[in-house]
């Protein structure tokens, strides 16, 4: 049997299973496949939305990337990014934790600080979860419920060729952060204390307290601006591609248009990475990926700016097979742009 990649999995343990039919009759509007589950039953005015994120150690963290309350704060941050790139509000969180040895209840106390200092600044209810022991690695799983205006929110699909692409922030600062501090777990003594005080706030401060952007999203939905939308957790060539099938479109993306911060830059450049590789496909920036008619391109940042978020055109949508193009700056040749970006299962492994 040919290997299977994280997507090709889910789609092999779920497709067809359940038929369309009684997925209608449940009140399901939309379900597997999108950031979130859109499912009717909250009103006539609203419909509820509902997602869920894991994070594992050693997979999404290591003591020395990530402070207890950090865990705490980005295993919800994650799963309101994905509410948000629905255009919702997030309202209830269900956390279930596995709980290892080395995770007394001390330390557990600190990952539950950042998890309700998350809750608080986006108005979650922390209503249940689950607790087990673990053998050796911590697992933190949250369930997210949102709501959104009935009708209202934006699914990957909507994508429509002459559109523009949009990110809402830039990316890439993520996975500068990360590589900066696996150096620094890596090293030792002086070489560890000097990579530490070289590391800056900006990098590591995006990877470890991630910021979901709910207000974008809410402007997109309410608008009806928002044609598409995904947020940006495994990177943005890999949510691109999603777009693209989701849509049946091409999304051509530019290099000369691609925001890169004088951090990710000054980093990469130190230390022989590539800024505009991290940015496309580094990761968990949980900044917004979208598309929007050009003729709403000018509204659209003038109603972001008042809110202090940046609206970058990355590029535009095009008819033709499903696909990601990228259009290299200096010669403005394209070439077709790998789907590649984090993957918890690369195609290869069994
Ligand atoms: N084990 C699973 N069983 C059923 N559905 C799943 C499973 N894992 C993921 N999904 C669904 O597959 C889709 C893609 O998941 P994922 O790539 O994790 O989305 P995201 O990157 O937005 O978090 C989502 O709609 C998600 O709910
Ligand atoms: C120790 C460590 N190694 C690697 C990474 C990078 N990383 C782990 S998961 C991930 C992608 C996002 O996580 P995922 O579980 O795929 O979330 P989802 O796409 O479902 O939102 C990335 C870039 C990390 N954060 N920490
Ligand atoms: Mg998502
Ligand atoms: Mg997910
Ligand atoms: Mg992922």
């Amino acid at each position: 049997m040919p290997s299977l990649d994280e997507f090709g999995r889910i789609r092999l343990w779920t497709a067809g299973r359940q038929t369309a039919d009684f997925l209608t009759r449940s009140g399901v509007e939309l379900g597997i496949g999108d950031d979130a589950a859109i499912v009717s039953g909250c009103g006539a005015e609203r419909e509820w939305l509902v997602t869920a994120d894991t994070m594992i150690e050693q997979v999404h963290f290591l003591d020395e990337t990530m402070g207890e309350a950090d865990v705490g704060f980005k295993a919800l941050a994650a799963n309101v990014s994905d509410i948000a790139a629905m255009g919702g509000e997030p309202k209830f969180a269900l956390v279930s934790v596995c709980v290892p040895p080395a995770w007394d209840a001390q330390r557990m106390r600190r990952l539950y600080d950042g998890l309700y200092e998350c809750a608080e600044r986006y108005g979650v209810a922390v209503i249940g979860g689950d607790t087990t022991s673990a053998p050796q690695h911590l697992v933190v799983s949250v369930t997210l419920i949102g709501t959104v205006e009935a009708g209202r929110a934006i699914r990957r699909s909507g994508a429509k060729p002459g559109q523009s692409v949009f990110l809402t922030g830039p990316t890439g600062l993520s996975a500068a952060g990360l590589h900066a501090l696996r150096r620094i777990a890596a090293a030792e003594g002086a070489e560890r204390a000097a990579l530490t005080d070289w590391l800056s706030p900006r990098l590591a401060q995006a990877h470890r307290r991630p910021v979901p952007s709910v207000k974008a999203g809410r402007i997109l939905a309410l608008t009806g601006w928002g044609a598409s939308l995904n947020d940006v957790s495994d990177g943005v060539a890999s949510e691109a591609w999603e777009i693209a099938e989701a849509s049946g479109v091409r999304l051509l993306l530019k290099e000369k248009l691609l925001p890169l911060s004088g951090e990710l830059s000054a980093y990469a450049s130190g230390n022989g990475l590539d800024a505009a590789d991290l940015a496309l496909f580094g990761g968990e920036d949980y900044v917004l990926l979208g598309t929007v008619d050009k003729s709403r391109e000018a509204q659209l940042r003038e109603r972001f700016r008042p809110e202090g978020i940046p609206l970058f055109v990355i590029g535009e949508v095009e008819e033709g097979p499903p696909g990601v193009e990228w259009e290299a700056a200096d010669t403005g040749l394209r070439k077709p742009l790998a789907k590649q970006g984090y993957n918890h299962f690369a195609e290869g492994a069994m």
